[in-house]
């Protein structure tokens, strides 16, 4: 059984739609997962149950020991840090990005009358300087690209030091820069023992950050293969979920992926 994360024959209906059916799938310590397939998998569904955001319509999900549905999912959320694009749409324009990061640790979006110790937002800052962008902590959060947005959200993530960091799709919109230093700054991050369980959404193989260790391969609210990167990233699972035959290359730490019979 996952220590961290699991997933029991977890479905989700929406409507007469079946978005996710029969999953199962278990985290455990130390790993770092890539959620990995075309759109519609279902992969933003899978984060929201492990963000305890969301119940499943049958099947259970545990997050750190604890079921969803027994236990109160607002004591559930502090362990778990979320990056998406629908909590970057409420992070307040006008505040500043080290303000950004400070609320997390009171579980709100937005600054109001709290104070807060010089102890957080010293960790702030220093989380911020993790990810590069320690000098645009005084900048408003509305003038920054959106490659810094996206450091600054998952400085945000890991202000609370909580035991699981969910990334959905991090590096969408960056350019060739800003991905591949997110992609450093995530790979250095997964390297760290200290930092927490991992798990980050992508439908690029391209986007796996050296470093992660394990990958669930979705199609249409399915899972086609989960476990180690290296026995789930096969030309075979990677086509089957994709719906197109593919060949798949890795250089280094890094995956690529092209239609076979591509012009090479
Ligand atoms: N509230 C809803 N009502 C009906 N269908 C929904 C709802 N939420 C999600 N869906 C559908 O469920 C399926 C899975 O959605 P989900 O966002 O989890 O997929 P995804 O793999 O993250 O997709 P993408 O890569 O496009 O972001 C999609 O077909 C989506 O249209």
């Amino acid at each position: 059984m996952g220590d961290v994360l699991e997933l029991n024959d977890v479905a989700v209906r929406r409507g007469s739609k079946m978005i996710l059916d029969h999953v199962d799938w278990s985290v455990d310590e130390g790993q770092r997962w890539v959620v990995l397939g075309p759109n519609g998998a279902g992969k933003t569904t899978v984060i929201q149950l492990v963000a305890g955001r969301l119940h499943p319509t049958s099947g259970s999900v545990s997050i750190i020991g604890e079921q969803v549905g027994r236990t109160d999912l607002a004591e559930l959320r502090p362990l778990v840090g979320l990056s998406s694009a629908a909590l970057d749409q409420r992070l307040p324009a006008g505040e500043r990005a080290v303000d950004v990061v400070v609320t997390a640790s009171y579980g709100i979006t937005g600054r109001w009358r709290e104070e807060y110790e010089d102890i957080d937002l010293q960790r702030a800052q220093s989380l911020l300087d993790v990810f590069g962008v320690g000098h645009l902590g005084g900048r408003t959060y509305g003038t920054l690209s959106s490659g810094e947005r996206k450091r600054v959200q998952i400085a945000r993530a890991l202000m609370p030091d909580p035991e699981v960091l969910l990334l959905d799709e991090p590096a969408a919109g960056l350019d060739l820069g800003g991905r591949e230093e997110l992609m450093s700054a995530l790979s250095e991050l997964a390297a760290d023992g200290r930092s927490p369980v991992m798990v980050l959404v992508t439908h690029h193989v391209e986007e796996i950050p050296a470093g992660f260790t394990h990958a669930l391969l979705l199609r249409e609210g399915g899972v086609v293969a989960a476990g180690p990167l290296e026995d789930v990233m096969t030309p075979q699972h990677l086509s089957a979920a994709f719906g197109l035959e593919l060949e798949v290359e890795r250089h280094r730490d890094r995956y690529s992926a092209r239609a076979a019979g591509a012009a090479h």
